[in-house]
């Protein structure tokens, strides 16, 4: 595509008439810039990269994209919002290619990639091929890639939606964080199905109030078109227990489908059941009753089925073959994942990285621990730091063991962080054990017959970030070494 015509799409009333370079790719790292590429300078958290455009013109760049003036032998074209910017002429530059996806997104504080694994089992299962985006990697079809965000920038993710219209993705289920609708990553792709889980506190380091908060995530909402395309209805689809819904219900133009458990909604689940392998349920949908027998457990699981089930109605599936699908899901990878070597207590690695998340995860525990209850508990450095003394407490209030440790301190002192945990904690059963490794050695050995240890907060991860170091850290490794050192 040459410049003039991207560029069209940038500034519909306006033309640009000078030099016409024809764009090899759109660029936002300078390290990534090749002869002709379109240099996107972004003004970061860490640098500002109009700081790269002379670099990025000496690696070949054919123009700059920029929020300020620059002198330099190539077009600059200036924009008041290069974020912005790009989210239009990524779109442009691919093609539009969510316009070529059954594209569904899942926004809220917790059960994103949960609720996505069910979805993408559900439309995989259908028949069609799927693609899925968000924090654990990117999938095409079964291939999967690494990732650095939930919600990729809008240059990565315009770029993946081609990779996936280009390799025959029908379907695509991504995970849509309120940094990405905060920041606009998502301008540009037409979703389809938009569906909300929750909202509980959360990344108030970056949105300072629940209000913020609560207001980001809306605007999945509120941005879903009403238009019909391909004959195909818009759906947004909302936990109706959830206070948030009620004003997202309002902003949005879509059809609507609620789910709940205690109030009543379009899909709701009653009579639920923990069962020695999983929960049970009966199903009130519009197209009848029906009873769901599934692995997962917890009432939060039944939550996120729920959610699933919606999407899956919204995608035309017939309600009989989505609960089939749902009955197979053994579990999703650091979701209340059990570890077995063989020991006569439990042990299970769970992401809850929030306080309502935790708390979740210890109530579910509870309905079937028979004596003590551990549970290993960090914070995460550099990220809202107002959870700490939450996430305490309810590790002191639902456990017997609370043992607090490190998560991921990234640039913060772990010691630091460990004493704002503190300041929430309550009683005084709780141990203090700085170095994860030991903490999770130390439960393994206390643990008696009949015992849960819950390892909460890095789920699926497989690293700990420590100052900048990448250590090579796997909850779930680490709990099956320290069970056979026993
Ligand atoms: C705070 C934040 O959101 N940071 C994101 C941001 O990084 P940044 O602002 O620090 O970028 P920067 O390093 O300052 O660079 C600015 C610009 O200069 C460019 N540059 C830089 C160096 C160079 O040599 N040349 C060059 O051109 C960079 O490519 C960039 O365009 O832009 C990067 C590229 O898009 C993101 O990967 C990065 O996410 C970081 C990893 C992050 O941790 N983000 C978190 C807060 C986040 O977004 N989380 C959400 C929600 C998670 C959840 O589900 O709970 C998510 O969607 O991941
Ligand atoms: N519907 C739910 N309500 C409350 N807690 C949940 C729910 N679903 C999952 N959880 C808890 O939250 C943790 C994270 O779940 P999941 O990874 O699916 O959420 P997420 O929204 O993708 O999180 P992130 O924002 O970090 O990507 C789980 O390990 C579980 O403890
Ligand atoms: N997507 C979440 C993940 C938190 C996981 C936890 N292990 C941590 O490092 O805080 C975040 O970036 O806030
Ligand atoms: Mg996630």
């Amino acid at each position: 595509m040459n410049l003039h015509k991207l560029i069209s799409y940038l500034q519909p009333y306006k033309t640009y008439s000078g030099e016409n370079p024809d764009i090899s790719s759109i660029e936002n790292d300078s390290r990534n810039v090749q002869k002709g590429s379109l240099f996107i300078c972004i003004k970061g958290f860490n640098v500002d990269g109009h700081d790269f455009a002379s670099l990025a013109v000496k690696k070949g760049a054919a123009a700059i994209i920029s929020e300020k003036e620059m002198t330099l032998p190539v077009p600059v074209i200036v924009v008041p919002n290069s974020k912005r910017a790009m989210s239009v002429l990524s779109d442009a530059f691919f093609g539009q290619p969510s316009r070529d996806l059954h594209l569904i997104g899942i926004t809220g504080t917790n059960g994103k990639t949960t609720i996505s694994h069910l979805i993408e089992k559900i439309l995989s299962d259908s028949g069609e091929k799927t693609g899925l985006i968000g924090t654990m990697y990117t999938k095409i079809g079964e291939k999967k890639f690494e990732v650095k965000n939930t919600t990729p920038d809008s240059l990565t993710l315009q770029r993946i939606f081609k990779q996936m219209v280009d390799a025959g993705v029908k379907k695509t289920v991504m995970e849509v964080s309120s940094h990405a609708l905060d920041e606009g990553r998502t301008h540009g792709c037409d979703f389809d199905i938009a569906v909300f889980s929750n909202l509980t506190q959360d990344h108030l380091d970056y949105h300072k109030t629940m209000d913020e908060y609560k207001q980001a995530k809306g605007l999945l909402f509120s941005q879903l078109g009403s238009e019909y395309r391909h004959h195909s209805p818009k759906f947004a689809i909302f936990n109706i227990d959830d206070a948030a819904s009620e004003s997202y219900i309002r902003a949005t133009a879509a059809h609507i489908i609620t789910y709940g458990i205690d109030q009543k909604a379009d899909l709701q689940a009653l009579n639920i059941q923990m069962t020695p392998t999983g929960t049970e349920f009966d199903l009130l949908s519009p197209f009848g009753a029906h009873k769901v027998s599934m692995q997962l457990i917890g009432k939060f699981s039944v939550y996120n089925v729920l959610a699933a089930i919606g999407a899956g109605i919204a995608a035309s599936i017939p309600v009989e073959q989505i609960i089939r699908s749902i009955e197979e899901v053994q579990g999703v990878s650091g979701r209340f994942e059990t570890v077995d070597a063989g020991q006569d207590f439990s042990v299970i690695v769970d992401y809850s990285h929030t306080p309502d998340s935790l708390q979740n995860a210890l109530t579910t525990v509870k309905q079937f621990a028979e004596k003590r209850i551990f549970v290993i508990i960090g914070c995460g450095g550099d990220r809202d730091r107002s959870k700490r003394p939450l996430m305490a407490k309810i590790a002191c209030l639902y456990s017997t063991d609370p043992i607090f440790t490190s998560d991921n301190p990234r640039s913060e002192d772990p010691v630091q962080i460990l004493k704002d945990m503190e300041e929430g904690a309550q009683g005084n059963n709780h141990k203090t054990i700085i170095d994860r490794k030991e903490a999770i050695h130390y439960a393994v050995k206390a643990a008696s017959e009949g015992d849960v240890i819950l390892i909460a907060g890095k789920g699926h991860e497989t690293y700990q970030l420590i100052g900048d170091q990448i250590l090579n850290f796997d909850d779930r490794i680490v709990a099956k070494e320290a069970i056979e050192e026993r």
